[in-house]
């Protein structure tokens, strides 16, 4: 029975029995008062006590007076409660996350047992109500951590790579996304994917064209990853991060003894570390003229000559470029070389903006809204359709990656999981965006609205084939991945559905 809420009596005997049972006393009223709430439940699940703090909880569950709470059964009071699992296993859950109509909580489940180690009831706590806001410290905290963790294992990783005797094609830097990971099945979705893959069979550069934030960075990687050199190493160098003046010896590299210090034994550039994979030249546009030059040379020639060295060492790497610049543009202004630029440009792909591919939206909110949750702990934010379409009419000029920063400051923001247009609105304006007008929801709408008919102006075949790769998505997504039944409903044999998902383009 619930023991009485004031403080433990000074007349209690203190021999060890005594202690204990006044130390299990004061556990239970410093645990009442210091968390939201806390309630108990006999054997049956039946709820017998519940504290004042919890009682503030009732009415979002539904429920008038703690008379509809207690004496009634533990579920039917709180919808998706788990404490009957502790009645029955008798094993404590110290945390855990509770989602239901009155919010999210982080609860603890502890069972009661009697002197003889029966159960006879347990007890519910509510330690934190809205963790997304109230865990929001703890959570960046985390966060940072697992950042500053990656970030350490990336240059353990880069460290050992360049030591003579673990080579740099080790594999230890391997390409972080798949074309399964480029989230939309519209028309252009689909293009790009279909060039990209094409472009993962040859071996010539690739040039990466569109807007910050569209994706080209994910499919420089898909593109390593379905390559012959998947295998190798997958090295990205961010152009306009690198200071101009360290650019030539982080490409290049730099020979022993070139410097005095810390650097006098040398250090391998990216080059020499891709050698067997995939180098990206991320923001190529912002390629000092200068060095332009020497990397024309370098792909000409296949050699690169590292800083303080005269010795030419030959490189086997495939070169993906990638810029949000217009190169055509930076050509004609001379302030891009035409020669290296066609020397890039043999694999062009333009990677489209998110406003031209809107009908791809409510999956991208769907994948964005469930890597978020992983990767904060928190249940995926759900969007109520007045806030998708909201997004819909919204211009993302930093696309996808803005889409992303939106959503999940909605999500950080929110204490219910369900987001409304309201809600979104308000974000959009604290990040600075004043939000354009909602615009229908894209899966209503025949095709993508500002593709107009140009989608239509294609081979036949073509077409058949990505209709049958937008059905083959749509039923695997409505089957959750389940490939009998998305099978099934398209009306094609097992065998039939894993030959076209291994062979979209056929
Ligand atoms: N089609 C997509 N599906 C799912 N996520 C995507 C998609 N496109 C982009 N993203 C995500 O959006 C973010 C931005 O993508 P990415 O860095 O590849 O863009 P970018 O075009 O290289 O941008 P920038 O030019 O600014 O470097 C990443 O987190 C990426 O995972």
């Amino acid at each position: 029975m619930p023991p009485a809420a004031h403080a433990a009596s000074p007349s209690l005997p203190l021999d060890a029995e005594g202690i204990h049972a006044l130390a299990a006393r004061s556990m239970f009223e410093l645990f009442s008062s210091i968390s939201q709430g806390m309630f108990l439940i006999d054997k049956s699940g039946r709820i017998v006590w519940v504290n004042d703090s919890y009682q503030r909880f009732l009415p979002a569950l539904g429920l008038q007076s703690v008379d509809d709470f207690v004496g009634h059964m533990v579920e039917d009071a709180i919808p998706g409660t788990q404490m009957r699992r502790v009645l029955e296993t008798g094993q404590p859950e110290l945390i855990d996350l509770l989602t239901n109509r009155a919010g999210t909580f982080v609860v603890s489940r502890i069972p009661l047992r009697d002197d003889a180690g029966s159960i006879i009831g347990a007890i519910g706590i509510v330690f934190f109500e809205h963790p997304q806001t109230t865990l929001r410290p703890l959570i960046s905290k985390f966060a940072q951590m697992q950042q500053d963790l990656d970030d350490a294992r990336r240059e353990l990783a880069a460290r050992r790579s360049q030591q003579p005797h673990n080579g740099a094609g080790s594999g230890q830097r391997r390409a972080k996304y798949t074309f399964a990971s480029f989230i939309g099945s519209s028309p252009a979705a689909a293009e790009v994917k279909r060039q990209a893959r094409r472009a993962a069979q040859s071996s010539s550069p690739v040039l990466l064209l569109g807007e910050t934030g569209t994706g080209k960075e994910l499919l420089a990687h898909a593109i390593h990853a379905a390559s012959s050199r998947a295998g190798g190493p997958f090295v990205s160098v961010n152009i306009a991060a690198i200071p101009e003046t360290l650019l030539e010896a982080e490409f290049f590299g730099v020979a022993p003894g070139a410097y005095t210090g810390a650097d006098r034994r040398g250090r391998d550039g990216k080059f020499k570390l891709a050698d067997g994979g995939t180098l990206l030249l991320d923001e190529i546009g912002d390629m000092p003229v200068n060095l332009q030059a020497k990397l024309l040379r370098a792909l000409q020639e296949g050699e690169i000559e590292p800083l303080g060295s005269n010795r030419l060492v030959p490189f086997d790497v495939r070169v993906l470029a990638a810029t949000s610049r217009d190169l055509p543009e930076m050509v004609r202004a001379g302030r891009f070389r035409e020669d290296l630029f066609y020397r890039l440009h043999v694999l062009p792909i333009r990677v489209p903006p998110l406003r031209e591919r809107r009908s791809d939206l409510p999956a991208l909110v769907e994948a964005l809204c469930e890597e978020l949750a992983l990767r904060n702990g928190i249940a995926p934010p759900e969007l109520l359709p007045d806030a998708l379409a909201l997004l819909a009419g919204q211009p993302w000029r930093g696309n996808i990656r803005e889409l992303r920063n939106v959503l999940e400051q909605a999500a950080m923001r929110s204490d219910s999981q369900s987001l409304d247009a309201a809600r979104l609105a308000r974000v959009l304006r604290e990040a600075g965006i004043v939000p354009a007008a909602a615009a229908p929801l894209a899966e209503h709408l025949p095709a993508d609205p500002l593709a107009g008919d140009a989608h239509l102006l294609r081979s036949l075949p073509q077409q058949v084939a990505e209709l049958e790769r937008r059905a083959i998505a749509a039923a695997l997504r409505a089957h959750g991945g389940n490939k009998l039944a998305t099978a099934r409903t398209l009306g094609i044999s097992r065998a039939k559905l894993y030959e076209r998902l291994e062979n979209p383009d056929r």
